[in-house]
């Protein structure tokens, strides 16, 4: 029908469908742990459709799961297309295989056609293939026009538009978790019509759940699930026909109320017209078509079980058309006579630890057709379970467990390798994040004007000394009644010296409200009203004189008279230390001008700790120039956190990643789309802020401005690399921004941002301090901006070498935890 020339070839075509043997699984640890799987054999002949069922929370996603690896059993086996998932021979992941979650697992920013468009470029597809495809799939699952968003469809549409997205570019095998659901009967009809038409032409592989179990009479077989296990595995006919029922859901209940009361002898085997019926498809193209499956094609009663020990008859129980079981065969006449069939053998290994050996020869009465798969039936894998492959081609015997191990420490090898990723694929995600970004121009424009905002409202609200600050003056030196008063004259004459020092008082920082009393003037302090009192002594101009003109032997009644007495309200550290800076500044500027005035030389009266000209900075460099570093590496960093963080939760929640994954795309180049996006948009909001801080606020940067920049991007990536960190252990995005704020106040605190770290108490604290991903950086990035200092000295490499080390840590971190959850479920 269509031409998808690009989907790469298979060159080995495979006779199997899906067999998953003996299947365990448990999620949770401790007394939390319970067991979903619970040795489960299940057996899908290829090019057959098969319907699994079972009741809500009965293990078919999680099986489903497994099979097209984004879960592990925590013991057995499963085959795809004649390989473990992960291996190449299974095609899994890859484009042999569609699967559809149970989440929706759809972009809502795209349209249809942009959703099928998107997976047509992560397959490699032609667009005139992906375009026929969608008109063909338009008309079959009825879907709206195409230039829909999908987050404006309904809910049963959206399904059916994910259903289109597994279908569309023709796989092998289809995995469908629950895809009728909110769909209409008519509609259900026409998809179960497309499957049956799927697979008896082009003989593909259907595993479909379904929570409508009469639309599976369609299906081929039907595994019947429960408790972990399945309770039947047969086809509906022989089903019905065998309980004598008309509903499946009559036998599915009648199964489940013998499994209930204990029963636990399959019910297969009870009903003994199961004995002597094999599954065979219903529709003749399977009968005829030669997709073999060997799970399929013997009933029990074909083999000859003589020499079944008791524990293995249980197996059998459980196996009743399937397969056989044998313990260690000795003679050729305890094989199957013709045909194809898995053959599982229950052997010990001899004592020196080899294989018994098994070649040809020994069953050579068995009229091969194909492979035969010799398993052993021992409960641990690793000792006593063994897969041998019989080879009729060259007679040997070929030990699938070296085989097997081989092939698992691969996959092992693979779990921490690296994969290079793919030019396609990489490209398809990058272009996905970005219209994804763009999409919703709104909230773009927002998110990346955030860090300019943030930079602007620091460089405005912090650092600035504090203004129009009251203070009470109480001059007790004014009296007009004896001539007292203020006069503004700049001569050498000691007249009134308390109005002369009020002058020099920074107006702008400090308002002076006279008051009339110390006592009213304090109570104006205890009420708040103003914050302090200036005082002057009635005589406070000639005791100053005497005080000069008596030196060292001033007596205490001068030094007190004149003193210029200020009561504070020391309750706010900041808005103190600037009132006292600026009424000594005042006092200096005052003794300066008398002096001047009267000839002298006007720093005679400074004090003579002098501050020369600074090696680095400024002498008036101010707190907001000292944070400037810091809130810019902070603010990059955690916007960086807050972008990342929500993106894998959501595609993981929303089942994408799974269907992502599944459909070949690596967890490497989920994460170098995510860098290139997030760094482009990066590169944008660090240009700003840079241009908000040093050409807006005018924050001086004495160094290269390219190697700040640099700093700061590098710090960005280091953000982008713990929201990666952050979305693959959190599951929800809840817990994404607990973690994350939980990390942006340690960080601030801790990093020297607000605080030099040599302020720090203990050395543990600041071990713990220079341990965090941005101390380091920000010393480097300070050490740039105010001593213009290059990458060759240690304070500036350091903090890139750490901060790049970061990086590499957390992405590693990240792909770990990945990897580590896929196993732990
Ligand atoms: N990640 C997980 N951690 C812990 N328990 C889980 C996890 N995933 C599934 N489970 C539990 O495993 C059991 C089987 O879940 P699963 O989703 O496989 O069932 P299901 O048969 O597909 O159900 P449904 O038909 O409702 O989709 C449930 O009890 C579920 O709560």
């Amino acid at each position: 029908m269509k031409n998808n020339a690009d989907l790469p070839k298979v060159s080995v075509p495979s006779s199997q469908g899906v067999i998953v043997r003996n299947a365990i699984k448990s999620y949770g640890v401790g007394s939390r742990r319970s067991t979903v799987l619970n040795g489960l054999d299940m057996n899908v002949k290829k090019g057959t459709i098969y319907g699994l069922l079972g009741a809500s929370g009965c293990g078919k996603t999680t099986l489903l799961s497994c099979i097209v690896g984004r879960r592990s059993f925590d013991s057995g086996e499963v085959l795809v297309l004649g390989g473990p998932p992960g291996t190449p021979e299974s095609g899994i992941p890859g484009p042999r295989v569609g699967y559809m979650p149970q989440e929706l697992a759809l972009y809502g920013e795209f349209t249809i056609k942009e959703t099928l468009q998107y997976f047509g470029r992560i397959y490699k597809l032609e667009a005139t293939f992906v375009n026929s495809q969608l008109e063909f799939l338009s008309k079959l699952l009825d879907l709206p026009p195409d230039h829909r968003y999908v987050k404006t469809l309904s809910g049963g549409q959206q399904r059916r538009v994910s259903f289109a997205v597994a279908l569309f570019h023709e796989p092998e095998l289809l995995i469908l978790d629950e895809p009728t659901v909110g769909v209409d009967p008519l509609l259900r009809r026409s998809i179960w019509d497309h499957l049956v038409q799927q697979s008896a032409d082009h003989g593909r592989t259907v595993i479909i759940t379904t929570h409508y179990i009469e639309e599976a009479r369609q299906a081929d077989a039907i595994g019947m699930m429960r408790s972990g296990r399945l309770l039947a595995e047969e086809s509906p006919e022989n089903l019905l026909k065998v309980y004598g029922f008309d509903t499946l859901e009559e036998v599915f209940l009648k199964l489940c109320m013998k499994d209930g009361i204990g029963k636990t002898t399959n019910a297969m085997l009870n009903a003994k017209s199961f004995n002597e019926t094999s599954y065979t498809p219903s529709r003749k193209h399977h009968r005829d078509g030669g997709h073999d499956n060997m799970a399929f094609n013997y009933s029990i009663s074909q083999f000859d079980v003589s020499q079944v020990g008791v524990e293995r008859q249980d197996h059998i129980k459980n196996h009743p058309r399937s397969l056989a079981y044998y313990n260690a065969p000795t003679s050729k006449s305890t094989l199957p006579m013709d045909g194809n069939g898995i053959v599982c053998l229950n052997f010990s290994r001899h004592g020196d630890g080899s294989l018994p050996a098994y070649n040809s020869s020994s069953f050579d009465s068995f009229n091969m057709k194909g492979r035969i798969n010799l398993h052993s039936g021992g409960e641990s894998i690793s000792k006593s379970r063994s897969v041998y492959t019989i080879n009729k081609s060259n007679s040997t015997c070929i030990e699938d467990v070296i085989h097997n191990n081989e092939a698992s420490n691969k996959c092992r090898s693979r779990t921490f390798k690296m994969s290079i990723p793919s030019m396609h694929r990489s490209a398809a995600l990058i272009h996905k994040n970005f219209m994804q970004t763009f999409r919703n121009i709104g909230m773009f424009l927002f998110v990346f004007l955030l860090p300019a905002l943030q930079a602007t409202i620091f460089c405005l609200a912090i650092g600035q000394d504090p203004t129009l600050l009251k203070m009470a003056i109480v001059n007790d030196e004014l009296d007009s009644s004896e001539g007292r008063i203020c006069n503004y004259t700049a001569d050498c004459s000691y007249f009134m010296f308390s109005c002369r020092y009020l002058r020099f008082i920074d107006n702008n920082t400090i308002i002076q409200v006279p008051y009339q009393s110390l006592s009213s003037a304090v109570k104006a302090t205890r009420n708040g009203e103003v914050w302090g009192v200036v005082h002057f002594g009635r005589n406070f101009t000639d005791e100053i004189m005497v005080r000069q003109s008596d030196g060292s032997a001033a007596s205490n009644e001068t030094i007190i008279g004149s003193r210029i007495g200020v009561t504070m309200d020391f309750s706010n550290q900041q808005i103190s230390v600037v009132l006292q800076r600026r009424l000594n500044e005042a006092f200096k500027d005052f003794t300066n001008d008398i002096l001047k005035a009267c000839d002298y030389e006007p720093s005679a009266g400074d004090i003579p700790v002098t501050f020369l000209d600074p090696v680095y900075g400024k002498k008036d460099s101010t707190y907001t120039e000292f944070m400037a570093p810091g809130m810019i590496l902070t603010i990059v960093y955690f916007i960086a956190v807050a972008l990342t963080a929500g993106v894998f939760i959501s595609e993981r929640k929303e089942g994408l990643l799974d269907r992502s994954l599944v459909a070949g795309v690596k967890m490497t180049e989920i994460l170098l789309a995510h860098l290139v996006n997030q760094f482009t948009i990066l590169l944008g909001q660090t240009a700003l802020v840079f241009v908000c801080m040093l050409a807006v606020f005018n924050i001086p940067c004495e160094g290269n401005l390219a190697l700040a920049v640099f700093i700061t991007l590098l710090q960005g990536l280091c953000g982008m690399s713990f929201g990666f960190l952050v979305s693959s252990i959190c599951d929800s995005e809840i817990s994404a921004i607990h973690l994350s704020l939980g990390s942006f106040y340690p960080t601030l605190l801790l990093s020297g941002i607000i605080w030099p770290i040599e302020g720090m108490p203990s050395s543990w604290m600041r071990s713990l301090s220079y341990s965090l991903p941005q101390t380091y950086a920000i010393e480097a990035l300070r050490s740039v901006f105010a001593r213009g200092w290059g990458a060759e000295l240690p304070d500036v490499y350091r903090g890139i070498l750490i901060s790049t080390g970061w990086i590499f840590i957390m992405l590693g971190l990240s792909l770990i935890v990945v990897r580590v959850r896929k196993h732990t479920g």
